[in-house]
């Protein structure tokens, strides 16, 4: 599955919800095993959330597009399919999450494809869930670390940290997750498929017991204006950073 919203796949409440379209395809459809998650446009896996989406609209447009997130991340983290991130540029924030919840990551070796969770930056806090999934990936302590630090990891340092699981020269990423791929698909889907869901299944019901307090709690926090402030401040950043 190719990601491909220009110019940076932010994740829109129109790309969240086809996101989730097409995995409910892909997984009713049973010749399909397995999914390899990458980008259309090598540079950017995914800029993350759309900050226009959070920026200037009101408690009922965040509290569709913060379910809408909700459900993908529910989907894709419990998802039967094998599912292989390809990281052929950027992820940070919301597009490192996506790379977390899948099965198996692989970093295309260029010093600008960074990766990590760097909502700090922005002024603003990863939700609890996003801090589960890195903390399930990569441990409390570097967790801890690279959140208050909002730290964006180039390709060496993901690798040490355990952010992604190989990183590969650029012209090898597309190889390498189909080999990973034979790899996982020579398992049993059965038994694979109940391990993943004995793994993940506490940290998804977390989310799942608090989801409308969580909706609640962004729409709130996102609603101030300090908030408000720093998004568009960070926005006239990127706009700048061109000029
Ligand atoms: C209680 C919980 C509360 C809150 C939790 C909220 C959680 C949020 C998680 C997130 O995901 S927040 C989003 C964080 N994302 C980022 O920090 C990434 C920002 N973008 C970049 O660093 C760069 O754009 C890039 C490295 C991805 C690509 O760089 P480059 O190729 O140089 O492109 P430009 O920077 O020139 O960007 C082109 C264009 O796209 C706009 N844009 C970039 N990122 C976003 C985005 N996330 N959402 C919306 N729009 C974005 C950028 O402003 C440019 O727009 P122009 O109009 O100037 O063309």
């Amino acid at each position: 599955m190719k990601l491909k919203n220009p110019p940076v796949n932010s994740l829109s409440l129109e790309m969240l919800t086809e996101l989730v379209i097409n995995l409910e395809k892909l997984e009713n459809d049973k010749a399909v095993r397995g999914l390899v998650l990458t980008s259309e446009y090598p540079g950017i896996f995914s800029a993350g959330l759309d900050l226009m989406e959070m920026c200037g609209r009101n408690p009922a447009h965040y509290a569709e597009y913060w379910k809408a997130l909700q459900e993908f991340w529910l989907k894709l983290y419990q998802s039967s399919l094998v599912v292989v991130a390809a990281i052929n540029g950027a992820s940070p924030a919301g597009g490192c999450l996506m790379s977390l919840i899948c099965d198996y990551r692989i970093l295309a070796d260029n010093p600008k494809y960074t990766i990590g969770l760097n909502e700090t930056l922005l002024g603003i806090v990863a939700p609890f869930w996003f801090k589960d999934t890195m903390v399930n990936t990569i441990g409390h302590r570097a967790s801890e670390r690279a959140l208050q630090l909002g730290l964006l990891f180039p390709p060496a340092e993901a690798l040490q940290v355990g952010l992604v699981d190989q990183v590969v020269p650029e012209d090898k990423l597309q190889s390498t997750a189909l080999s990973v791929m034979a790899q996982w698909l020579a398992i049993p889907d059965h038994a694979r498929q109940l391990t993943k869901t004995m793994m993940r299944k506490p940290t998804v019901d977390h989310l799942v017991k608090q989801r409308d307090a969580d909706i609640q709690n962004f729409v709130s926090f996102v609603s101030r204006d300090s908030i408000q402030k720093s998004l568009q401040m960070y926005l006239q950043k990127l706009r700048q950073k061109k000029s």
